[in-house]
C-alpha cells in the first residue's frame, strides 16, 4: 500500500526533527536520495555521468536547497553543473556547498531571462527546485517565463526532467495545478509520497514517483489517501474455497442495457464474469437479454422483479438513458434493497439524493459535474466538468459528503472516496483504456467484488479497514484490477473493452502470486509509484 499525506501533513512530522536540530541532516538525506535517484535514472537510459550536463532551477527556499545539495552531489561525481537561481536569496549553505562543488550559479532576471532559458534547454538533466511544500500558488516573474517558454519550446522534451519533492506549481495537498508547470519525467519526493502527486491534475506533471525516506515516517498520522499495490490485491481478492459453490461465492443482479444500449449489458454481465463472482442474474427488456444469453451464455436472465431475485449485490445504470423507465424503477429498488449496489452512468441522475456507504457511485468527469449540479455542490454551484478535472479530489470528496454515498471517480487517475473520507487513488491503467465500453467492464468488476466481499466485515478489518470504508475499498481494488488487465490486454496499441474483460483472470492471477512480504520488503525502500 502506498500512503500519500498533504505537505502540511508532511511538515508536521519533520517538525519535531526540526525543533530537535535535525533540518540539515534531513535536507542531507532529501539531497543525496535527489542526486542518487538521477543517477540511477541516467544509468537506467544508458546515459554516462561523468561530463553529463544538469541545470538546476532554484527556489529561495528549502526546495532550492535541496536542489543546490543535490547539484553538489552531481558536481562531485563530475557532472556539468549550472544553477539558475531564480530569487536574490537562495538556501545559503546549500549555495556555498554547490559553488564549493565547482558548480555556477546565475541569477535569472529579465535581461538573463533569454541565455538561461537556452542554457536550460541544452542541459541533460532539468531538476525542477523552486518550489516544494512550502508554496503558495505557482510559479511567476521571471521563473514563470522561463518554464513557458522552455514548455512552449518543446525543448524540454529532450532533456531528462526531475521534480524536486514537487513539480513547482502543483499544490502538494490537491493535485491542483498552478500553470506553467514544467512536466517532469520523474518526480523524486521525501519523506512519503504527497497526495497531490496521487491526484489529477497533478499527477499529470508528476511522471514516475520515488519516495525517499528521510526519517520522519514514525511522525506520520493516518495518510490522505491510499493506493492499493499488487501484494494488498493478492491480500484482500477473494479465493474460492474447497467447499464454495456457487451461491457461497456470490451472485451479482445486473440491472443494465436498454435498446440503445444494449452492449453495455453484455459487457457489464462480462466484467463481472471474469471477477470471479459465482453467478450473475440480468434484469432487463428482452432483447437485450436475448443478446446477453447469447454473449454470455452463463448469465440466468429473467423478466422477474428486483424484490424476487435472490442477490448479494446489484449493478444498476450501465447502458441506460432517462427514458428506461422500467429499469430505472429496477434500479431505485435495487438501492432501495439494502443491498450493495454499483450505480453507474444512467442511473446516478435517477438515484435519491441521500444514499448510504454501501452504494458506490461510478460517475466520470462530466457525469459528477452534472451529479454536484443537481445537489446543488454545496458552496460552489458552478462546479462544471473543467472545474471537476482541474481539482479531482475536491470534487470526489464534495460527491461522497453530499450523498453519504461511496464515489468513485474514473479518469486516468481513478479516485475512490467514502463518506467518512477514506481515500483511494489507483493509476495502473493506460490511455487506451479510454474506449467506448470499459467503464461497462469496470462496472461489472465492481459488482462481482461487491457480491464476493461485501459482507466479509473481518477480511477488511484485518487490513485496518472500516466497516463504512470496506466500499471504497472494494471499488479500489476493482479500479486497480481492471486497470492492470487494460495493461496486460494492450502491447502499446488499440483495446477494446471486450478485450479488458478476457484480459482479467490473466491480470488477477498474476497478482495472486505476489506475496504481501515481497512487497513490504520493495515498499521499506525508496520505491516507484508508477
Ligand atoms: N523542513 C525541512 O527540514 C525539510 C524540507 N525539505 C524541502 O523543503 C521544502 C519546503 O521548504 P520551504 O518551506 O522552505 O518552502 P519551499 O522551498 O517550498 O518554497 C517556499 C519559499 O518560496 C516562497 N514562496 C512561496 N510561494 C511562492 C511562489 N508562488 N513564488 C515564489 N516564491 C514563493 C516562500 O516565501 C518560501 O520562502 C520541501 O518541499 C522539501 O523539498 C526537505 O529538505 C526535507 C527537510
Ligand atoms: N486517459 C486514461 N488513462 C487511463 N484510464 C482511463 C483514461 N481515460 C479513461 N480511463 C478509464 O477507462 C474507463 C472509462 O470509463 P467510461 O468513461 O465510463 O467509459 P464508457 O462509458 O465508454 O464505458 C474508466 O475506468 C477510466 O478510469
Ligand atoms: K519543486
Amino acid at each position: 500500500m502506498i500512503s500519500g499525506y498533504t505537505g502540511t501533513q508532511i511538515r508536521a512530522a519533520e517538525e519535531p526533527l526540526l525543533a530537535a536540530g535535525m533540518g540539515a541532516v534531513l535536507m542531507q538525506r532529501a539531497s543525496h536520495g535527489l542526486a542518487n535517484a538521477v543517477i540511477r535514472e541516467l544509468k537506467g537510459r544508458g546515459h554516462r555521468i561523468y561530463g553529463t550536463s544538469v541545470a538546476v532551477l532554484v527556489g529561495k527556499g528549502n526546495n532550492g536547497g535541496d536542489g543546490l545539495f543535490a547539484a553538489a552531489f552531481l558536481a562531485a561525481r563530475g557532472m556539468s553543473t549550472t544553477a539558475v537561481l531564480t530569487a536574490e536569496a537562495a538556501h545559503p549553505e546549500g549555495l556555498a556547498a554547490f559553488e564549493r562543488a565547482g558548480g555556477r550559479a546565475h541569477l535569472l532576471t529579465d535581461s538573463t531571462l533569454r541565455r538561461l532559458t537556452a542554457d536550460v534547454a541544452r542541459a541533460d538533466v532539468v531538476i525542477d527546485a523552486v518550489l516544494g511544500t512550502g508554496a503558495k500558488g505557482g510559479l511567476r516573474g521571471t521563473a514563470a517565463a522561463l518554464v513557458s517558454r522552455l514548455a512552449g519550446s518543446g525543448t524540454s522534451g529532450e532533456s531528462l526532467v526531475v521534480a524536486c519533492d514537487v513539480p513547482s506549481g502543483v499544490d502538494a495537498d490537491t493535485g491542483q495545478v498552478h500553470e506553467p508547470v514544467l512536466a517532469a519525467d520523474l518526480t523524486v519526493t521525501f519523506g512519503a509520497a504527497k497526495a497531490g502527486l496521487l491526484a489529477d491534475p497533478g499527477a499529470d506533471y508528476a511522471g514516475r514517483v520515488h519516495v525517499v525516506p528521510i526519517g520522519i515516517e514514525e511522525n506520520l498520522p493516518l495518510p490522505a489517501l491510499h493506493r492499493f499495490e499488487a501484494g494488498d490485491l493478492s491480500r484482500l481478492l477473494p479465493q474460492p474455497g474447497r467447499r464454495s459453490h456457487k451461491y457461497s461465492r456470490g451472485v451479482l443482479g445486473v440491472v443494465a442495457g436498454s435498446a440503445d444500449y444494449p452492449g453495455a449489458a453484455v459487457l457489464a454481465c462480462r466484467g463481472a464474469l471474469a471477477a470471479g463472482v459465482g453467478m450473475v442474474r440480468y434484469l432487463g427488456p428482452p432483447e437485450v437479454a436475448s443478446l446477453v444469453r447469447q454473449s454470455c451464455p452463463e448469465v440466468v436472465c429473467s423478466i422477474g422483479s428486483v424484490a424476487d431475485t435472490h442477490v448479494q449485490a446489484w449493478l444498476v445504470g450501465s447502458g441506460m438513458g432517462p427514458g428506461d423507465s422500467e429499469q430505472l424503477q429496477r434500479a431505485r429498488e435495487a438501492v432501495e434493497s439494502g443491498l450493495p449496489v454499483i450505480a453507474d452512468a444512467g442511473a446516478l441522475p435517477a438515484l435519491p439524493a441521500v444514499l448510504a456507504p454501501h452504494v458506490v457511485l461510478t460517475p466520470h468527469a462530466g457525469e459528477l459535474a452534472s451529479l454536484l449540479k443537481r445537489l446543488g455542490s454545496g458552496r460552489d454551484p458552478e462546479l462544471d466538468r473543467a472545474a471537476v478535472e482541474a481539482d479531482t479530489l475536491r470534487a470526489v470528496r464534495l460527491a461522497a459528503g453530499l450523498t453519504g454515498a461511496t464515489v468513485l471517480l474514473k479518469g486516468a487517475t481513478t479516485l475512490v472516496e467514502s463518506p467518512s473520507r477514506h481515500s483511494y487513488s489507483q493509476a495502473e491503467g493506460t490511455p487506451w483504456l479510454a474506449t467506448a465500453g470499459s467503464g461497462d467492464v469496470l462496472a461489472g468488476v465492481i459488482g462481482a467484488l461487491l457480491a464476493q466481499l461485501g459482507s466479509d466485515v473481518g477480511h477488511f478489518r484485518e487490513s485496518g479497514i472500516g466497516p463504512d470504508d470496506r466500499w471504497a475499498a472494494i471499488a479500489a481494488l476493482a479500479a486497480s484490477l481492471h486497470g492492470l488487465a487494460g495493461r496486460a490486454a494492450t502491447a502499446g496499441g488499440p483495446l477494446t473493452a471486450s478485450r479488458i474483460a478476457d484480459t482479467l483472470p490473466e491480470a488477477w492471477d498474476k497478482v495472486s502470486r505476489l506475496t504481501t512480504g515481497m512487497e513490504q520488503g520493495r515498499n521499506s525502500h525508496a520505491h516507484p509509484l508508477r
